[in-house]
């Protein structure tokens, strides 16, 4: 080691920056979008409106609104070329790659691409919030041996995402449900996949790159993947009466549980009882034996959780099984969580191109000290 310099791993505790558009309050255990509390975000407003929030700094008023949700809706369908070009990646692969390579598709398509100025990222995040749905739906749709579905200009964000999967609208209180978790997913401050958009844009690349590379850091199942693991999990233990003891065999073995434990979160995610509210009420409307046994699985894994570690979920846990029951396929549930992460991710690459430092850490040195290179090979 060639320096004595404190060494913080995964940048733990690291303060790197500021950031005006959302924080977590240690105290009151609370989270806010650009000052406002989550909770009411997501009990009152659409998730467009939270997307506007978050790039522009307010809530819109009707007028807003409307251009907004106009705007958005016109852009959603896929040109030929996209369409056909996911539609040859190979089944094999994961939905979150078939994301990926379409953002950077968009951005090779996009003769702006190079253009930073504000107005142009706003005009491009939209593009994305837009047409992601579009990709995750005619992906889950292929999966599935289906046609695609157009997206309906007449529908709401939510809705349409739902009419594009499935060919039709399920009742409006599995709608807002879902859109509850599209506001709760948007915004998280500085987590990995934030973070990497923003040490993408800090060289000054482009808007698609930083997200391109966002969707890969988010995949993780460390990140926006443990919601996904969360259903896999589920299943692998299968019967409630088995929850304790596979806790015990995963702990041996050293795994991770997962949907529990938080970087920042303490004393539980501020998220989650809003969250764990929706699918709680996913369950009651389902009125079926097997949503009951997953259920009763779920609360009893957090419990045992709970008093054997003394960890908490996070939002990855509710929302793992809540997508479970509204009928999306397991893969599908960490592109879900990019489609509403976008809108957080856009607005912090916009914000880190407005006072822009290259961001480049350094390393505490911990290989062979200097040494002459063979003189004979
Ligand atoms: C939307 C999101 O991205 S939320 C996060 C989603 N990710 C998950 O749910 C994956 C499971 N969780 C985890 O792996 C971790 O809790 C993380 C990655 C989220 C946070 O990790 P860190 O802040 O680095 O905490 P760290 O891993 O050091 O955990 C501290 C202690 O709690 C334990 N711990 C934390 N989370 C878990 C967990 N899910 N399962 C088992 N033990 C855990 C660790 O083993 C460690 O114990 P130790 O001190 O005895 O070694
Ligand atoms: O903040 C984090 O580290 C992870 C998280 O909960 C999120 O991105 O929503």
């Amino acid at each position: 080691m060639t320096t004595s310099a404190e060494i913080h791993r995964g940048l733990a505790g690291v303060v790197v920056d500021t950031t005006e558009i959302s924080t977590v309050i240690q105290e009151t255990n609370s989270l806010t979008y650009r000052g406002y509390p989550v909770q009411d975000l997501a009990a009152r407003y659409s998730f467009e409106e939270v997307a506007h929030l978050l790039w522009y700094g307010e809530l819109p008023d009707a007028r807003r609104l409307a251009e907004f949700r106009a705007a958005e809706r016109a852009l959603r369908p896929l040109d030929r070329t996209t369409a056909e070009l996911l539609a040859r990646l190979p089944e094999t692969c994961h939905p979150m790659d078939v994301l990926r390579t379409a953002v950077s598709f968009f951005g090779a398509e996009d003769p702006t691409e190079g253009d930073g100025s504000p107005a142009a990222h706003h005009a491009k995040a939209l593009n994305l919030l837009a047409k992601l749905p579009t990709v995750v739906a005619a992906d889950q749709r292929r999966r599935r041996g289906l046609d695609p579905v157009a997206p309906d200009p007449g529908l709401g964000y939510a809705e349409n995402f739902f009419h594009m999967c499935f060919g039709g609208v399920p009742d409006p209180d599995v709608v807002r449900c879902f859109e509850i978790s599209l506001v709760l997913y948007a915004e998280h401050s500085f987590n990995a996949s934030t973070f990497t958009a923003r040490v993408v844009t800090s060289t000054l690349s482009d808007l698609y790159s930083a997200v391109t590379a966002a969707v890969g850091a988010l995949k993780g199942p460390l990140h926006g993947g443990a919601n996904e693991a969360v259903m896999h999990m589920l299943e692998e233990i299968g019967d409630p009466a088995r929850a304790e003891e596979w806790l015990e065999e995963a702990l041996a073995a050293k795994r991770k549980i997962m949907g529990f434990g938080h970087r920042v979160y303490r004393h539980g995610d501020s998220r989650v009882p809003i969250m764990q509210d929706a699918l709680d009420r996913l369950v009651a409307r389902a009125a079926d034996p097997e949503v009951t046994r997953l259920a009763t699985l779920h609360a009893a894994l957090r419990r045992a959780v709970r008093a054997r570690k003394g960890i908490h979920p996070n939002l990855d846990y509710p929302a793992g099984l809540a997508y479970h029951l509204m009928g999306f396929d397991t893969p599908v549930f960490t592109p879900v969580f990019v489609m509403s992460r976008v809108t957080g991710w856009t607005a912090h690459i916009t914000e880190q191109l407005a006072h822009n430092a290259l961001i480049r850490p350094l390393a505490a040195y911990a290989g062979p000290g200097q040494r002459p290179v063979p003189i004979a090979r």
